[in-house]
C-alpha cells in the first residue's frame, strides 16, 4: 500500500494538536525537557504575558490610539549597567554563532557572557539569551538575539564584541541570514559526538555567501562519545574548511571559552572604518514596545548616529527624532552615539508598525545617504493556513497583533481571508509547520487571542481552461473542476545526512513520499548523504518525524525549493452532515486520494463529538464520494450518571461540558473541534506505520 499523501497538513491550537504539528516540523528539532520556569514566569510578569498585557497597555506612555497595545518580546530587558565601552572600529568585532540545532550555540553564548562578565553570575541561567517564554519551554532558539560584550584580550587591548546568537531550526533560517549580514565572522559550532549535520552545511553556505570568516568550534568534547579528530576530518572533507586551528570546547563545562574569545579578536576582521560617510544603518530586527513604540535594531554600515538626531527611513520615507539610542548588552544600555560597524537599537516614538520595516535603511535627514542599502531578500513562505479568531469580535485585534508580530518576525506574511465556515480571518504564510505553530502560540500568548488554524497547505499553481494561472494558497481558490486544466505543485531538493545503516529504510520512505532519487554519496566511512527531488507537500507534513523514527534520531535533513511541476492532483472535499466544510478540504495526489479520504473520515468520526442526531461524514472528489462514515446519535446526556446527585456536581459536569465546547467552531449544525483540523497529519503517520 502506498502511504497517504496530502498537500494539506492540519493544525489546531490544542495541546495534542500542537504537539503533532511540532512533531511534523520539517527539520531537526529534538525537544529538551522544559527548563526551570524562572525567567519564563518572571518575564511574563515583567513584559505582560496574557494577564499583565492589558495593564501595560493602560500604562502606555506612547499614544498609539489607533493601535492595540501589546507586550514587547520578553528578551528585551530594560536597564543594565554602564558596561558599554567605546572603542575605535578596529577594536570592534561582529560575529554570529551558527550550528545545527542543539549543537550548543546558546550554551556557548552563555559561557561567553560569563567569561566577559557581561552577565553577573547571580543573574545567569541556562540559555540566557533565549528570553522568550516559548524558547525556554521548548528549549529551542526562535529569534536572533544580540549581546555586546567587553573583552580585554591577551594583547592588553579592550575590544567590543557584538555577538548574535541564531536559531538552528530550518524554519527560522531567515533569522540566521539576517544575522550573518550584520557580521564579519562567525563561530561554526559542531557537536564533536555527532559531526556535520544538514543545518551545519546549510548555515556554512549562508556564511560563505556573506563572505564571513568562519572559526570552527568542536563542542561537547566532554561527552564520552566525542570524537573530535573524526569530526575535524569530516568538516575538512565535507565543507572544505581548514580545521587545523579548530577550537576544542565544552560549552557545558566552560572549556575552550578563552580560546574562542581570542580567536574572535585575532581571526575575525574588524568592520571597515566608514565613520566619515553619510549615515546608513540596516534594520535587521524590530519589535513593538508598549511604552516606547517600535524599537528598531540595526547595524550601522556607514557614518555615525547620535541621540536626538532627525532620522529618515529610506524606503518608507518616514522621519523621526531619535529619543533613545542604545546597545543590548544583553540588557538595553543607552549610549550617546553609534558609528559604522556597531550594532544597536533606537526608539523614536514610532507609532505605525509599518514605518520601520526589517531591511530598511536609516539615514540622517540633514545629511542623507544617496542610496539605500540593498536590504534582504524577502522570505518566501512555504506553508499557508487560515487563522481565525474564535470570537469574531477579535478580528481587528488579530489584525493589529499580526502587524506587530510581523515586525518581530519578518518571515511572517498575511492577508485578509473570508470563509463561509469560519468568518473573517487571515491567510498566513510561514516558513514551515514549526514556524506556523510558534506564530499561533505567540499570538495567543502575547496578544491574548483565541485562534483556530485551518489545514496548512503549500502553494499550488493551477491553469484554467482559458490558460490563466491561479496561485492557490488555499484549496478553495482552485478553479471549479470543469474549468481546470492542470495543477502544479512545488518541488524541493531534499538532502538527508544519515548513518549508512539506515539508508535502505530511508530510501523506502522517500519513495513512499513520491521522492525521486537523485544522488547518494559517502560523507565518511559511516555516514551518507542522500539527495531526492520531492514534492514540498510531502516534506512539510510528517516527513521529518518519519525520518527520525526510521533512523533512531540520527538522520538530519535540509531542503530548498527548486520549482513547480505538473502532477495529477485533485481536490478532496469533506462534507459533514451534508455540508461542505471548506477548511477541511485538501489538494492531494489522485493515487492517494482514496487512502487519505478513507483515513480522514475515520479520524473525523473519532474527533467530532456525537450529536443528538446521526452525522454522516463524506470525502469526495467532485461528485464522487471516495469514503464515508457516520457518527451515531447521542444517547446519553452528561448528567445521566448523576441522577439524584448533588447540584454542585451536576453544575461541575455541565461546566466541564461547556468548557469543552468553548473552543469549537460551529459549522452548520455540527460542532467541529479544532483537533479535526489536525486529522490529515495523523493520517500520514498512521498510513506510514501501516506500510512499515
Ligand atoms: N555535554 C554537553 N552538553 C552540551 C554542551 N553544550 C551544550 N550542551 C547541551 O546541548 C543541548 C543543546 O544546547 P543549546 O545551547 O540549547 O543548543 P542550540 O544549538 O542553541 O539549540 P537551538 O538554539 O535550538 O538550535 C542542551 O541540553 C545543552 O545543555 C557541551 O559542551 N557538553
Amino acid at each position: 500500500m502506498r502511504c497517504a499523501t496530502t498537500a494539506a497538513a492540519v493544525s489546531a491550537p490544542s495541546t495534542s494538536g500542537r504537539q503533532q504539528a511540532h512533531n511534523a516540523a520539517v527539520a531537526p528539532c529534538r525537544l529538551r525537557p522544559r527548563q526551570q520556569p524562572f525567567l519564563g514566569e518572571a518575564s511574563a510578569l515583567r513584559q505582560g504575558g496574557r494577564s499583565s498585557g492589558k495593564r501595560q497597555q493602560r500604562a502606555a506612555a506612547v499614544n498609539v490610539a489607533e493601535q492595540q497595545q501589546a507586550p514587547a518580546p520578553p528578551r528585551k530587558q530594560q536597564g543594565g549597567s554602564s558596561k558599554v565601552v567605546k572603542v575605535p572600529p578596529e577594536r570592534v568585532r561582529n560575529f554570529s554563532i551558527i550550528a545545527h540545532i542543539d549543537h550548543g550555540k546558546s550554551t556557548l553564548a552563555d559561557q561567553l557572557l560569563i567569561k566577559t562578565d557581561t552577565v553577573e553570575n547571580r543573574e545567569m541561567q541556562a540559555q540566557y539569551l533565549d528570553g522568550m517564554d516559548l524558547e525556554r519551554e521548548r528549549g529551542i532558539t526562535i529569534k536572533l538575539n544580540t549581546a555586546r560584550m567587553k573583552y580585554v584580550a591577551k594583547d592588553g587591548q579592550t575590544y567590543a564584541l557584538n555577538l548574535i546568537d541564531t536559531p538552528g531550526h530550518v524554519d527560522f533560517s531567515y533569522e540566521v541570514s539576517r544575522s550573518l549580514a550584520a557580521c564579519e565572522g562567525c563561530l561554526l559550532v559542531v557537536d564533536a559526538s555527532q559531526g556535520v549535520e544538514a543545518q551545519t552545511l546549510a548555515n556554512v553556505y549562508l556564511a560563505l555567501e556573506n563572505d564571513l570568516e568562519i572559526i570552527p568550534v568542536l563542542n561537547k568534547i566532554d561527552l564520552p562519545g566525542a570524537d573530535p579528530d573524526r569530526v575535524k576530518r569530516e568538516i575538512e572533507e565535507v565543507i572544505g574548511l581548514d580545521c587545523s586551528n579548530a577550537i576544542m570546547a565544552s560549552a557545558k563545562q566552560g572549556i575552550g571559552i578563552e580560546e574562542i574569545l581570542e580567536a574572535v579578536v585575532e581571526r575575525i576582521p574588524p568592520p571597515k572604518d566608514a565613520r566619515s560617510e553619510p549615515l546608513r544603518a540596516l534594520i535587521f530586527d524590530s519589535y513593538y514596545d508598549a511604552y516606547k513604540g517600535v524599537i528598531v535594531q540595526f547595524r550601522v554600515m556607514d557614518g555615525e548616529l547620535r541621540r536626538g538626531e532627525l532620522v529618515k527611513f529610506m524606503n518608507t520615507g518616514c522621519e523621526y527624532d531619535v529619543t533613545e539610542l542604545g546597545v543590548l548588552s544583553p540588557k538595553s544600555v543607552e549610549v550617546e552615539s553609534l558609528y559604522a560597524g556597531e550594532v544597536g537599537y533606537l526608539a523614536a516614538s514610532i507609532k505605525q508598525v509599518a514605518d520601520a520595516r526589517v531591511g530598511d535603511t536609516i539615514t540622517l535627514k540633514r545629511q542623507p545617504a544617496a542610496e539605500a542599502l540593498p536590504g534582504y531578500t524577502e522570505a518566501m513562505p512555504m506553508v499557508f493556513c487560515g487563522l481565525f479568531p474564535t470570537d469574531a469580535d477579535q478580528y481587528p485585534e488579530l489584525r493589529e497583533a499580526l502587524l506587530k508580530l510581523q515586525l518581530n518576525d519578518a518571515a511572517l506574511k498575511f492577508e485578509p481571508e473570508v470563509s463561509s465556515a469560519m468568518g473573517f480571518g487571515f491567510r498566513c504564510g510561514f516558513l514551515g509547520l514549526l514556524h506556523m505553530e510558534i506564530v499561533q502560540e505567540r499570538l495567543e500568548r502575547e496578544y491574548d487571542l483565541a485562534l483556530i488554524a485551518t489545514a496548512p497547505t503549500v502553494v499550488f499553481k493551477a491553469i484554467d481552461t482559458a490558460g490563466k494561472e491561479h496561485i492557490v494558497d488555499c484549496p478553495s481558490k482552485l478553479p471549479p473542476a470543469n474549468r481546470l486544466e492542470s495543477i502544479s505543485e512545488p518541488y524541493v531538493r531534499l538532502e538527508i545526512i544519515t548513518p549508512k545503516d539506515y539508508v535502505g529504510s530511508i530510501m523506502e520512505l522517500a519513495q513512499q513520499r513520491r521522492g525521486e532519487y537523485v544522488d547518494m554519496q559517502y560523507l565518511t566511512e559511516t555516514r551518507t548523504t542522500l539527495v531526492y527531488n520531492m514534492p514540498l507537500a510531502e516534506v512539510v507534513t510528517d516527513f521529518f518525524d518519519a525520518l527520525k523514527s526510521r533512523s533512531r534520531g540520527y538522520a538530519s535533513m535540509e531542503y530548498s525549493l527548486t520549482g513547480y511541476r505538473e502532477n495529477d492532483l485533485v481536490l478532496l472535499d469533506v462534507k459533514i452532515n451534508a455540508e461542505m466544510v471548506e477548511p477541511l478540504a485538501a489538494i492531494v495526489h489522485r493515487d492517494n486520494a482514496y487512502y487519505v479520504g478513507k483515513a480522514l473520515v475515520k479520524k473525523l468520526k473519532e474527533l467530532i463529538p456525537r450529536q443528538q442526531f446521526r452525522v454522516p461524514i463524506q470525502a469526495a472528489i467532485g461528485s464522487r464520494v471516495v469514503a464515508s462514515e457516520s457518527i451515531p446519535a447521542l444517547r446519553k446526556d452528561v448528567l445521566a450518571k448523576c441522577y439524584g446527585g448533588d447540584i454542585s456536581r451536576k453544575k461541575k459536569l455541565l461546566k466541564k461540558q461547556a468548557a469543552g465546547k468553548k473552543r469549537m467552531k460551529s459549522l452548520g449544525r455540527v460542532d467541529v473541534p479544532q483537533e479535526a483540523f489536525m486529522a490529515v497529519l495523523s493520517i500520514n503517520q498512521a498510513t506510514t506505520s501501516t506500510d512499515d
